[in-house]
């Protein structure tokens, strides 16, 4: 499989997107209550089989037609993108906390609320998923320094448990070492700092080689 596999040219206008956005966002959002209420309920068992009956009636209407591919990222013409799948900020990804990361003097940051679907040790946010949010985050502080890649390597360090709930994100680059971009970030709560993280981001060679192609005069 190719890097650049999932990468397409956007087809759609801005009022196309703004109202597949408006039609897709109130059903991610419906959903990823669906998750917390499936995670939480203590309904009556029969409250319980009907729910899933109607959940099973919708996922069939939702099924009845499906793309040829996962949504991956589509650009625009005038720079913007859409991953609207992806695990962390995909407003049509129902698992994604759904970070809106914000990017000011260097610093990429983001709030998440990080409910009982999220769980690992009782109370607390699992650490994969700790690690998830920094990856993005890291990831998204490189790429909006212009020096983006995928992650080669992430160290994380756990300081103290992170509770579920409100979580603050944040990241930006440390430095840039050849085709290799140090972006370091932290994970904070109400009880302080809980994790830190150091992640290496490596533009593949093949985009490499592509934008060296790019750049040969003809
Ligand atoms: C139009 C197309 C644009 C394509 C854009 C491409 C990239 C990303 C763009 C945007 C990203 C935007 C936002 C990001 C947001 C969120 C981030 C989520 C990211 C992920 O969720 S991403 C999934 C998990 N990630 C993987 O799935 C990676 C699998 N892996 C590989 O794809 C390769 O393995 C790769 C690319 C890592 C290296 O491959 P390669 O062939 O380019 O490497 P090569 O051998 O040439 O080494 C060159 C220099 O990197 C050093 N190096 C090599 N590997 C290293 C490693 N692992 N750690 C630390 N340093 C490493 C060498 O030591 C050498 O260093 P030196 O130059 O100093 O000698």
């Amino acid at each position: 499989m190719s890097m650049l596999d999932g990468h397409e040219a956007e087809r759609k206008t801005r009022e196309q997107i703004e109202a597949e956005a408006e039609l897709f966002g109130p059903l991610t959002s419906s959903v990823r209550s669906l998750i917390d209420a499936t995670v939480m309920t203590d309904a009556a068992p029969e409250h319980i089989v009907r729910a899933r009956a109607l959940v099973e009636e919708a996922a069939a209407l939702l099924d009845s037609r499906r793309m040829s591919a996962p949504f991956g990222t589509k650009w625009s013409a005038d720079g913007t993108r859409r991953s609207w799948g992806n695990a962390v900020i995909g407003l049509r990804n129902p698992i994604a906390p759904l970070l809106e990361v914000a990017y000011e003097d260097g610093l990429a940051s983001a709030e998440a609320d990080l409910g009982a679907a999220y769980e690992g040790p009782p109370g607390l946010v699992h650490g994969g998923v700790v690690a998830l949010l920094l990856d993005q985050i890291l990831g998204g502080a490189a790429d909006h320094a212009g020096v983006p890649g995928m992650t080669g390597t992430l160290t994380v360090r756990y300081r103290k448990g992170t509770r579920l709930g409100p979580v603050r994100v944040t990241a930006r680059v440390d430095r840039v070492e050849g085709v290799k971009t140090f972006a370091v970030g932290r994970v904070h709560t109400a009880d302080g700092l809980c994790a830190e993280a150091e992640g290496i981001f490596v533009l593949p060679r093949e985009v490499r080689d592509m934008v060296a192609e790019m750049g040969r005069p003809q």
